[in-house]
């Protein structure tokens, strides 16, 4: 039937080569976040958000999603406080989309699904000597996650926008020298928090999770704009870059603390 079909092709999605699940995984990544699970911490700090605009370096287009990276050689943009013990750099950020506007985020909130996902990923330079270290470490990497929903124009993400076209084809990359992510942050400051992992490749069980309650607004053709990436390098035969999320994994003995009551 239908179903089947579903799950079949779902298993056999162009993205996931890889096993949909890792074998022994008890703190895989993304999850539905329910609402009225979620258990309010009173000792949860605030965020601390500090980027120094001038550490972006270039957006490029990697065939799996679009990524502004920056320069985490200093710690000039940095996050601090909230669930975490140290403070963690900012590496780059990415987002992931559906090909319509019903589905596209990786996390969904008592089963709702935004347009688009944005993940700002830090690593605890404190600990470990290198990205690829703490990638592998249980407090290694510290991601925001941000909800996309459609509404009004949003004018922090157009600059980003007006960049696509230059990184349309998988392995493309354009310089990009000052860009401040903190205007892709909603004004509100509550978050939910869990203990995650990667959400591609090797699904390292190293992220501490920061979701925040409220999403952005950013209009159709702002969204229409990450569609026409590409997965697929030039020449090739073109694949939309679309549908690059993962599927929701089991919450099992994990608890989705809220920094708000
Ligand atoms: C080898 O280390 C990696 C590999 C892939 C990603 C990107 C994945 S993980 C995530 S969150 N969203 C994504 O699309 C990394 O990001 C931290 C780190
Ligand atoms: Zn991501």
């Amino acid at each position: 039937g239908a179903c089947c079909s579903y799950r079949l092709r779902d298993a056999l999605h162009p993205l996931w080569q890889s096993p949909l699940t890792i074998p022994g995984g008890t703190r895989q990544s993304p999850i539905n976040i329910q609402w009225r699970d979620s258990v309010y911490d009173p000792f949860l700090k605030p965020l601390k958000i500090s980027y120094d605009p001038t550490t972006c370096l270039h957006i490029w287009n990697n065939g799996y999603s679009f990524l502004v990276e920056f320069d985490d050689s200093t710690d000039r943009s940095i996050i601090v406080g909230g669930p975490l013990e140290n403070q963690y750099r900012l590496k780059q950020f990415h987002f992931h989309w559906g090909a319509i506007n019903d589905w596209g985020s990786e996390h969904t909130v008592d089963s709702k699904f935004y347009p688009a996902e944005l993940h700002l990923v830090h690593w605890n330079a404190v600990e470990y000597p290198s990205f690829e270290e703490a990638v592998m470490e249980g407090n290694g990497l510290a991601v925001i996650g941000v909800f996309l929903k459609l509404g009004a124009r949003h004018e922090g993400l157009q600059t980003l926008v007006d960049a696509l076209p230059a990184v349309k084809h998988k392995d493309t990359v354009i310089e990009f020298d000052v860009f401040d992510p903190s205007c892709l942050l909603p004004s509100c400051p509550d978050y939910w928090t869990y203990a995650g992992s990667l959400t591609t490749p090797p699904l390292t069980e190293s992220v501490t999770w920061i979701i925040k309650k409220k999403p952005i607004e950013v209009d159709e053709d702002q969204l229409e704009a990450f569609r026409m990436l590409l997965f697929t390098s030039d020449g090739e035969e073109e694949k939309r870059m679309v549908d690059n999320f993962r599927p929701l994994q089991p919450l099992m003995d994990r608890t989705v603390r809220s920094s708000f009551q």
